[in-house]
């Protein structure tokens, strides 16, 4: 059977800067590493939990310094991507964590966006969605959503990602309310780290049409009836979560259990470099783990064609594309 055609929709373009990248941008830009090659940088991917991947994973941008850079690492995740099968992709990038390093806006949006657009080209569509950081304060996640409206780059959406362990959502309805009032979709991350009301409350008050991970959600069964209830698409990343800890094992880990709830959950790589795979791999693990059958790939692949944020004609392309797949012997 040829590779199943599938949409990403939780991806960090800085969780795809791999550590021969890493090491290529730092000789472009003269940045000193503490690393003597790749393998010692990978040996270092041992995590305990969510922080201590994000202290490595953002001490690792310092390497990302000029538009090209931008450029280069988007257009590596995208070729990477199309061997995975992946036909449409939106793409999580960490406006702030760079903007923050001194760095413009625009020429960040710019290297990003024209790489997206040259993919385009290729047949593999994709969106920008520009995640606001739960760790910074809320003002300067306001100030990253003007910053995204002037640019007039193109972005599709506004998430939320970093620790959930800090701050309130209520904090960021401000940022995400401006968004919304501009006509840019909302998702965000919670229910990794934090409880399945984290999850209720991005719902209720960010007003998300999609929430990231979602997997703790399981703990609440009300809430799982609502998510099911409501079709609302939940982003899954099985390795991230083996491999910050959110379950011990992928023999452990409630996908398939949130499939049989109904729940609309996808399938994703969240930070592929770190995490020891890009979304074939994701599949190719789980389905190995958790036994899951030809009909549980068929719903995951349907499910993020209608989780996608895509006009009518795409989406009937999708559609016809995981037919196509779903009918080949
Ligand atoms: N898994 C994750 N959770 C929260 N923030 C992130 N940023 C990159 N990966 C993340
Ligand atoms: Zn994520």
């Amino acid at each position: 059977m040829p590779t199943m055609p599938t949409v990403e929709l939780h991806l960090h373009l800085e969780g795809t800067l791999e550590p021969e990248l890493i090491l290529a941008l730092a000789e472009r830009n003269r940045v000193d590493l503490p690393y003597a090659d790749p393998e010692d940088l990978r040996s270092r991917y041992e995590f305990t939990d969510l922080q201590s991947f994000l202290d490595l994973y953002n001490a690792n941008l310092d390497v990302l310094r000029t538009g090209e850079d931008f450029h280069d690492l988007t257009a590596a995740y995208l070729a990477r991507a199309a061997t995975a099968g992946v036909r449409h992709a939106e793409v999580f990038l960490d406006l702030q964590s760079h903007t923050g390093r001194g760095l413009r806006p625009e020429e960040v949006l710019d290297g990003v966006t024209a790489a997206l657009d040259t993919s385009r080209e290729r047949g593999l569509t994709s969106g920008l969605i520009v995640t606001l950081m739960r760790h910074l304060p809320p003002e300067g996640a306001v100030e990253a959503v003007r910053q995204v409206l002037d640019s007039g780059a193109e972005v599709l959406g506004i998430g939320m990602c970093s620790t959930e362990l800090v701050r309130h959502a209520r904090d960021f309805a401000p940022a995400f309310g401006l968004a919304r009032a501009h006509g840019l979709r909302l998702t965000s991350h919670a229910g990794e780290e934090g409880p399945p009301q984290h999850v209720a409350d991005v719902l209720d008050i960010l007003h998300v049409e999609r929430v990231d991970h979602g997997v703790r959600a399981m703990e609440d069964p009300a809430l799982v009836e609502r998510l099911a209830a409501d079709q609302v698409p939940l982003t899954v990343c099985p390795l991230s979560n083996v491999r910050l800890g959110v379950f011990p094992s992928l023999g452990e880990h409630p996908l398939r259990r949130m499939l049989d709830a109904g729940l609309l959950v996808t399938v994703n790589s969240d930070d592929p470099a770190y995490f020891g795979g890009y979304v074939d791999e994701n599949f190719r693990q789980v389905t190995a783990a958790l036994d899951l059958s030809a009909d549980h790939l068929r719903t995951l692949a349907r499910n993020a064609v209608e989780a996608a944020w895509v006009d009518d004609a795409r989406r009937a392309e999708l559609r016809d594309e995981v037919a196509g797949w779903a009918a080949t012997p």
